[in-house]
């Protein structure tokens, strides 16, 4: 199988809902973080993790960086994840997503390769994009960092003026159907949830 270059996890940000630093997080003595990585590994042959403790990621099989033009959020951490990726497009997930579908990163990558777009992303209640599960350019590298220093964060006010394939919620759903590709783990009682889940799962 081909695999698809490189995913790019965003592990910067503040973690303030959950009072603790995310790359941390473990549920029932997982962690995510490494879990997430060695999920890439089945469909991408590279992966950057963008944080300001590459400490935690010293025996993990991963690259690093940091934000190179810091707070403005991921499109902070999508900018830097870019530049470092092999390939022309870049797979962008959050290191407090813990489900991964292969079927529909597949999807992706078929839906893009029939134009030439700078961004494939999923669009839910017909107007919010989510900027994770999402491949972007190297295309938008320069443009990200005009934007960012002109103070803007919002990825979808970039993508906007940019050829982007917005995939709607319906299709995203015949791949998840609970939704639960896009679930983040952001408080202690969302941790408890998917602890609960994964223990029912026998994880
Ligand atoms: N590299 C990088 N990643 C970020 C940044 N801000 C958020 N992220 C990542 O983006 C994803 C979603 O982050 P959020 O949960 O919205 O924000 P957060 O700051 O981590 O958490 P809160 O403080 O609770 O909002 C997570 O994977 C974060 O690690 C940033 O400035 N740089």
């Amino acid at each position: 199988m081909n695999k698809f270059g490189t995913a790019i996890l965003l592990a910067g940000g503040k973690s303030s809902r959950m009072g603790f630093d995310k790359q941390q997080l473990k549920v029932n003595n997982i962690l995510l973080v490494e879990y997430i990585i060695n999920r890439l590994y089945t469909v991408f042959d590279d992966i950057v993790v963008v944080t300001n403790n590459s400490e935690h990621y010293t025996n993990l099989p991963c690259r690093t960086v940091q934000d190179e033009i810091p707070g403005y959020g991921p499109l902070s951490g999508i900018h830097i994840g870019l530049k470092m990726a092999k390939n022309q497009y870049g797979y962008v997930m959050a290191c407090d997503m813990p489900y991964i579908n292969f079927d529909y990163i597949a999807y992706l990558k078929n839906r893009m390769e029939q134009v030439d777009c700078d961004a494939c992303v999923t669009v839910f209640n017909q107007e919010w994009i989510e900027p994770f599960h999402g491949f972007y350019s190297k295309k938008l590298i320069s443009p990200i960092e005009e934007y960012l220093k002109s103070g803007k964060r919002s990825v979808f006010g970039l993508l906007k003026n940019f050829n982007s394939i917005y995939i709607e919620e319906e299709i995203a759903r015949e791949y998840s159907p609970n939704w639960d590709l896009f679930l983040n783990i952001n408080t202690k009682e969302d941790l408890l949830e998917l602890e609960t889940q994964w223990s029912n799962l026998n994880m």
